[in-house]
């Protein structure tokens, strides 16, 4: 993400409408702040985990309350259409998404420059972003999986569509020529996409100054390394994937170094935070204790790296929530109750709950798989035979997934290496030396964005536009790398279950033949 404008007349513009940090709550709103942090958190640049976000300017405890950002502050639907002619104009399509009419509202403001009261924040917005509706063609078919490639044409087809609709509408707005383009509107939805907090009155949430620092860490990480492929499964509920939905669970972290108990029960009840009426305010509470310069992360929802993806424009490297799901027969889906998107596996490299159930009820002999319904929907294995099979068939399918691949998970890797040097070079001479060494996919990307070319393809190299496309195509690199590692991880889970099984096997041959002599 880019942004521009100065974060110091943010902050200052921030602390003048009262935003504040300050964790007494009973601090008076004074435009005698020139910033708004300061007394708990502070902005800095964490490179490998959101770039800029909010860091902890002393130890925080978990429940404690560590931004307020007042009602009038947010940029809602609701507050904009205060504007007459906007309003006016919005009600005469009735038929537009709550998101689309935000959308439609963000691009008025941002038409208004200098004058909007929102500016200093408006200016501070990154100018473009790495969401799937953003991924041109190349970018795309670099995923590699069909689910993905779906995902992210499914995903532009509908932010065309949407700016479709809205087109007659913003044009009645007057709104410049610039906003009203596809790409004005992609950078307006992903904004929103990526940057609303959920509000009870509007699905289309709120954007929120300041509060919009907080980077992501995923619920559940705690779980990753558990022995146990249930736990983290469908424990946390689905949230509005459209927003940025801060995160009520209980669950926080475990690194606890106060003790708990000193905390007043009534913080322990919000960990990230929400809309509060009583106060009028959104207000942002610590989710674990901090220690002082680390980074404070807020939890958006419970997201696999592909919904990252498509939503938020980046994906974690471990992210406890993630699903790899292989396809499927339809027959499997048909003779059990799970839904389709139970079917998965862990990013541990566990079959999920599910997937294991339907798979041992599908390859049990028809006629007997009657009497084994209720085993197999409690979970339980049905037979040591039942138990080879299934991991056989996960095994056999996913060694024909991996095969099928253009690109092996060394390639991938490799590649990954590429890009980073690409992203990285220095001079035209080893860019030449970069490209000439070329082949594959890296090849094909030089060739279709016009890089071998000598100085025109330093100086496109260069480009702010270039830099976009390799970090979409890096997304979608690791993506896919992601996805084949957790097969690889599957078929070694598996494939030692068998083992396990054939060795208890041939003990009891040995027990029994030794029985019976
Ligand atoms: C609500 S904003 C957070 C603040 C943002 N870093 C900024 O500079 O404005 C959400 C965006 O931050 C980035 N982000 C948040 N958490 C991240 C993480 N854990 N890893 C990588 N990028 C992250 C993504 O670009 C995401 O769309």
């Amino acid at each position: 993400m880019e942004e521009e404008g100065s974060l110091e007349t943010l902050l200052k513009w921030a602390a003048e409408i009262g935003i504040s940090d300050s964790p007494s709550s009973n601090r008076p709103l004074s435009s005698s702040f020139s910033c708004c942090l300061g007394q708990s958190l502070s902005v800095s640049q964490f490179p490998d985990s959101g770039g800029r976000g909010l860091a902890a300017v002393r130890d925080l405890r978990k429940g404690e309350l560590i931004l307020r950002v007042p009602k009038s502050a947010l940029i809602t639907t609701q507050i904009l259409l205060k504007d007459q002619p906007l309003s006016l104009s919005i009600n005469k399509h009735p038929s537009l998404s709550s998101t689309q009419i935000l959308t439609v509202c963000l691009l008025y403001e941002m038409g208004k420059g200098k004058s909007s009261w929102w500016y200093p924040y408006l200016m501070q917005l990154p100018r473009s972003y790495d969401t799937l509706p953003c991924f041109g063609q190349f970018e795309t078919q670099a995923f590699q999986v069909n689910d993905a490639i779906w995902a992210a044409e499914k995903a532009t087809v509908k932010a065309e569509f949407d700016w479709k609709e809205a087109i007659s509408l913003m044009k009645e707005l007057k709104l410049n020529h610039r906003l009203l383009t596809f790409r004005a509107w992609l950078w307006a939805f992903a904004s929103i996409s990526s940057r609303t907090l959920h509000v009870p009155w509007d699905n289309a949430g709120c954007l929120c100054p300041v509060g919009d620092l907080f980077n992501y860490a995923a619920p559940g990480e705690e779980d990753f390394d558990s022995e146990d492929p249930f736990v983290s499964e469908d424990s946390s509920s689905r949230r509005n994937a459209s927003s940025v939905q801060v995160n009520f669970s209980w669950n926080g972290d475990t690194t606890e170094e106060f003790d708990v108990e000193q905390i007043d029960p009534n913080l322990l009840r919000l960990t990230d935070g929400g809309y509060e009426d009583d106060v009028s305010a959104y207000c942002f509470y610590a989710r674990r204790n901090y220690k002082k310069g680390e980074q404070v992360l807020l939890s958006y929802g419970t997201y696999t790296n592909l919904e990252l993806l498509e939503h938020y424009g980046f994906l974690l490297d471990k992210n406890p929530n993630d699903k790899a799901f292989i396809p499927l027969e339809p027959e499997i889906y048909s003779s059990c109750s799970w839904p389709k998107d139970s079917l998965y596996i862990h990013p541990n490299g566990k079959p999920s709950f599910a997937l294991l159930s339907a798979l041992r009820l599908w390859l049990t002999p028809p006629s007997q798989r009657r009497s084994v319904g209720h085993l197999v929907y409690s979970g339980s294995q049905l037979s040591a035979k039942n138990e080879i099979i299934v991991m056989g068939w996960i095994v056999k399918n996913c060694n024909v997934i991996l095969k099928k691949f253009v690109t092996s998970i060394e390639e991938d890797m490799l590649l990954l290496h590429t890009i980073d040097k690409m992203q990285d070079f220095c001079t035209p001479t080893e860019l030449g030396r970069l490209l000439s060494a070329f082949e594959g996919e890296a090849r094909v990307f030089a060739e279709t964005k016009g890089l071998i070319n000598g100085e025109t393809g330093v100086n496109l190299l260069q480009s702010r536009q270039m830099r976009r496309y390799m970090d979409r195509w890096k997304l979608a690199v690791q993506w896919r790398l992601g996805y084949k590692k957790t097969l690889a991880d599957c078929i070694a889970y598996c494939s030692k279950v068998i083992e396990k099984f054939a060795s208890e096997n041939d003990s009891t041959m040995i027990i029994s033949t030794h029985n019976s002599t």
